[in-house]
């Protein structure tokens, strides 16, 4: 298995070096050559396993022998032992035609940490076979930052910096990643939004001198080694659902969305063979995924803060791997369309193409009453208390999945770090303990201008400095 730019300027990658390159050096997005495929007597056999060996099954198709077999097995088994559920991530029936999977069981409470646990421990892994230091630059909109600050702190070898938008997390999502007192952990919160601070870690990653002097790496979902962890539940998701509806033929997925990372894993689910029926869209009012896929036009609109901030979110990531795709594998094409995006902001697509678009994805951009009211119904109705971002998966469901069709919502994370949103729905939650104790805990950020340089600067004397974990 080797791995592929989109813009078709880096070749015949392994794995590791995939992981290790996190953005492509021409600065697309590393896909695989060949999608693997599950034949229906292996999806057969998977459907009796636990969650640990089907990602055993779907990670070891994608690493193709570069970590030995009982290594990936070790790192997996590792990964998901901090989780609070047997399941790892269990799904629930919420009302006849709707589950939920809950992606919340993980040690911050959203389903970034069932791809970044992972991805902590294979840094781990690496750091520890080549013995240089990993590090860590990501931005975050709410979510990753705790999940890759808890995924690799006290890990031996890896320093890490996250960027996040000044006051546009929640209170509990900047206490879980600014209340960690760790000189490997750098929190910069950045005077702008979660897009400048995607912008300018890309662009620091294309700085290849310094890239390579400082030996950065990527946490976000722009590595390919979340999108491939992250597929793993939507096999797991199907099998569950399917145990109780023998008699179905595909499931849809509902998929709150701001990167397009979590619902580009289900489409490459899809590409492998799981019987997968739409995939929905479920945006906030920061909707331009859901005007592509109704319009064909990718535009950046007005940024909007909401009630689910991490998807909070204009310009996405990932998108890029799906025009790949959808541009039938097409490398100058996607190159020439990142080009123009670049110039005038704007992708349009083809009729044709759109109407691909369409055979695999609906789209629903939930306005901020909207996720409000969702949240009181389905409290009120099922007593099931959904978190924002799940309140749009669900109200996304609601309007575009037939009533005849099965759809599993992903519920990307847990009520507790959203309080601010459930409070103005009126209802009354109890804190988990993990949660409840950051409010007495000191505070470690700076707070900086959303500025390339400057913020380069800051990441050298980070990157540099003498404090590093050690056995
Ligand atoms: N929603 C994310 C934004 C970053 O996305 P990623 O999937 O690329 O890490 C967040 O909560 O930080």
């Amino acid at each position: 298995m080797k791995y592929i730019s989109t813009r078709g300027n880096v070749n015949g990658i392994g794995f590791i070096d995939t992981v290790l390159m996190g953005l492509a050096t021409d600065g697309g997005l590393l896909v695989p050559e060949k999608i693997p495929q599950i034949s229906l007597e292996k999806l057969e056999a998977m459907s009796r396993m636990s969650y640990q060996e089907i990602a055993f099954e779907i990670i070891s198709s994608y690493v193709d022998g570069e970590i030995s077999e009982q290594d990936l097995k070790d790192l997996i088994e590792r990964s998901y032992s901090t989780f609070r559920h047997t399941d790892i991530t269990p799904v629930q029936k919420v009302k006849d035609n709707l589950y939920v999977l809950e992606l919340f069981h993980g040690p911050t409470f959203a389903f970034k940490d069932v791809a970044l646990q992972f991805l902590g421990n294979l840094y781990s892994y690496i750091a520890k076979k080549t013995g240089v230091t990993i590090n860590i630059l990501g931005a975050t909109s709410g979510d990753t930052g705790a999940s890759a600050i808890e995924g690799v702190r006290g890990k031996e070898g890896i320093r890490i910096c996250i960027l996040h938008p000044h006051g546009k997390v929640s209170k509990v999502q900047e206490l879980q990643m600014t209340t960690v007192n760790d000189p490997t952990v750098l929190n910069l919160a950045i005077k702008g939004t979660f897009d400048d601070g995607q912008r300018i870690i890309k662009e620091i990653f294309a700085d290849l001198e310094f890239k390579n002097k400082y030996h950065l790496r990527a946490i976000n979902s722009i590595n390919f080694a979340r999108i491939l962890a992250q597929i793993v539940y939507y096999f797991y998701a199907y099998f569950q659902v399917k145990k109780e509806n023998d008699k179905i033929e595909y499931v849809n997925f509902s998929v709150p969305t701001g990167n397009f990372g979590d619902i580009f894993a289900g489409y490459m689910a899809k590409r492998m063979g799981l019987p997968v029926g739409k995939l929905i869209v479920a945006t906030n009012e920061n909707n331009i995924l859901e005007r592509f896929i109704k319009d064909g036009v990718y535009e950046p609109g007005e940024f909007r803060s909401t009630y689910s901030p991490s998807m909070d979110i204009q310009v996405a990531s990932n998108f890029e791997r799906y025009l790949y795709y959808l541009l039938d594998e097409n490398s100058s094409e996607v190159q020439s369309l990142m080009n123009q995006f670049k110039t005038t902001g704007k992708i349009e697509v083809s009729k044709e193409q759109l109407r691909l678009v369409q055979e695999d994805f609906s789209a629903y951009g939930v306005k901020n009453d909207e996720c409000l009211q969702t949240i009181r119904k389905y409290f009120a109705d099922t007593n099931y208390l959904l978190d924002p971002h799940t309140s749009c998966g669900v109200t996304a469901f609601e309007k575009c999945s037939p009533q005849e069709d099965i759809c599993v919502t992903l519920a990307t994370a847990h009520p507790a770090k959203f309080n601010e949103a459930i409070e103005l729905c009126q209802i009354e939650q109890t804190f988990p303990e993990e949660i409840q104790q950051l409010f007495d805990k000191p505070q470690y950020l700076e707070v900086i201008e959303a500025d390339k340089d400057e913020i380069a600067r800051r990441l050298e004397r980070h990157f540099t400095s003498a404090e590093v974990n050690s056995k």
